[in-house]
């Protein structure tokens, strides 16, 4: 089978818009090209496929209903423009889709949703229910309550994501460029990278910010997007939302990205890629050694150092004596409580302060190797 053809003949899809595709020159919400790309998306759920769309242009929209030029740099207003956007841009999109009888349900994620166990079967169960029960879900990062510290900032990873979250078949990135070059594509003799087989068809190509007004991430972000989904064995294709039907129906357009990773819906690939560590766990040699060869789970005794703020349950990497980063995993203690309980077994923890010391300081099925 071609790669394209995965994407033709693809049963769950998930497929991401820029707002550089959805903007028109005066950077608001340009309807036209919204419900191009909606009737593109219900032919092919009106034939079966599930379908997840994950579209940026909240903070877009939200431009000219409180007058702003162009985007805003700050958190604040950014998070006012995603708020006012938000409501306009779904309204948009439900109107789009009516005109096909599909209804459509919003999903609001943050980067927390991604890491916390509970958050991620939760958001996990909805997104299969919604399909289920036939409809076409509409992902978002929740930026209005983002902070900058877990903020995804671009939706491009958060794509990736929930491809890997539903256990999608395919991945498709549309965005104002055709295709993936190996250089930015203004510049003269930029050429067109048709098929990525792995990382080493990279090397060599430069990658520029956004081309747009309205954009973030521009091509880095999708080729971290494309890394993460292939890395989950999902199939990639980076293109332009004009291309939208010829992408949807197998054509050999824009850059397709083959899967380098097998199928399976871990949470461990969110924790490494989703995630920001809040704090730094330095731990022996001794540590090093169970965790890497042995694949035990991290315990006190084998800590030296505690670096940062963080509570039970939040993101931390776990670094060498030397401080490189060894492996991230979700901590069972905060920043206050593990200083006392460094360098002791955990059965003298249990003995001097109570059974619940007994536990690990992060479990093996929390950790991820880097
Ligand atoms: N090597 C490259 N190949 C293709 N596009 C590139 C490259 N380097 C930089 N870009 C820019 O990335 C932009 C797409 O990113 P962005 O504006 O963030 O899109 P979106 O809003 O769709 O996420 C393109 O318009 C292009 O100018
Ligand atoms: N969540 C933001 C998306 C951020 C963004 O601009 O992403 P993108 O256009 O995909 O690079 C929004 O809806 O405005």
């Amino acid at each position: 089978m071609s790669p394209h053809s995965v994407i033709r003949s693809a049963r769950r899809l998930v497929v991401k818009v820029g707002s550089s595709s959805l903007t028109g020159v005066d950077g608001g919400i340009d309807v036209a090209r919204l419900v191009a790309l909606s009737n593109a998306l219900a032919r092919r759920h009106l034939d079966g496929t599930q379908v997840v769309l994950v579209s940026s242009g909240a903070i877009a929209a939200g431009l000219h209903p409180l007058e702003l030029a162009s985007r805003p740099h700050d958190l604040a207003t950014q998070q006012a423009a995603a708020s006012v956007g938000q409501g306009a841009l779904l309204a948009a999109y439900t109107h789009a889709f009516g005109l096909h009888h599909i209804t459509v349900g919003q999903v609001l994620l943050t980067a927390d949703d991604m890491t916390r166990r509970t958050h991620y079967a939760n958001a996990r169960r909805t997104l299969d229910r919604l399909l289920d029960l036939g409809v076409l879900p509409i992902v978002n990062e929740n930026d209005t309550v983002a902070t900058s510290e877990i903020r995804f900032g671009d939706n491009d990873r958060l794509a990736a994501l929930v491809a890997h979250l539903i256990d999608a078949d395919a991945l498709v990135l549309l965005s104002d460029v055709d295709a993936l070059y190996d250089a930015p594509p203004h510049r003269p003799g930029a050429r067109r990278i048709p098929i990525v087989r792995g990382p080493q068809d990279l090397a060599g190509v430069e990658v520029g910010g956004s081309g747009s007004k309205v954009g973030t991430g521009g091509m880095a972000t999708k080729l971290e997007a494309a890394r993460i989904a292939t890395a989950a064995g999902v199939v990639t294709v980076v293109t332009a939302a004009d291309r939208v039907l010829s992408v949807l129906a197998g054509e050999d357009v824009g850059t397709v990205f083959l899967p380098v990773g097998v199928r399976g819906r871990s949470r461990r690939l969110w924790l490494e890629h989703a995630t920001t560590a809040r704090g730094r766990l330095i731990v022996d040699d001794g540590a090093v050694a169970a965790l890497v060869h042995r694949k035990k789970s991290l315990l006190p005794a084998g800590i030296t150092s505690v670096e940062g703020t963080f509570h039970d349950g939040d993101p931390v990497d776990v670094c060498r004596p030397d401080g490189t980063p060894l492996a991230r995993g979700l901590v069972n203690y905060s920043s206050s409580e593990l200083p006392a309980l460094l360098g002791r077994s955990t059965r003298e923890l249990a003995r001097d302060l109570g059974p619940e010391y007994e536990r690990e300081v992060i479990h093996r099925d929390d950790l991820v190797l880097l």
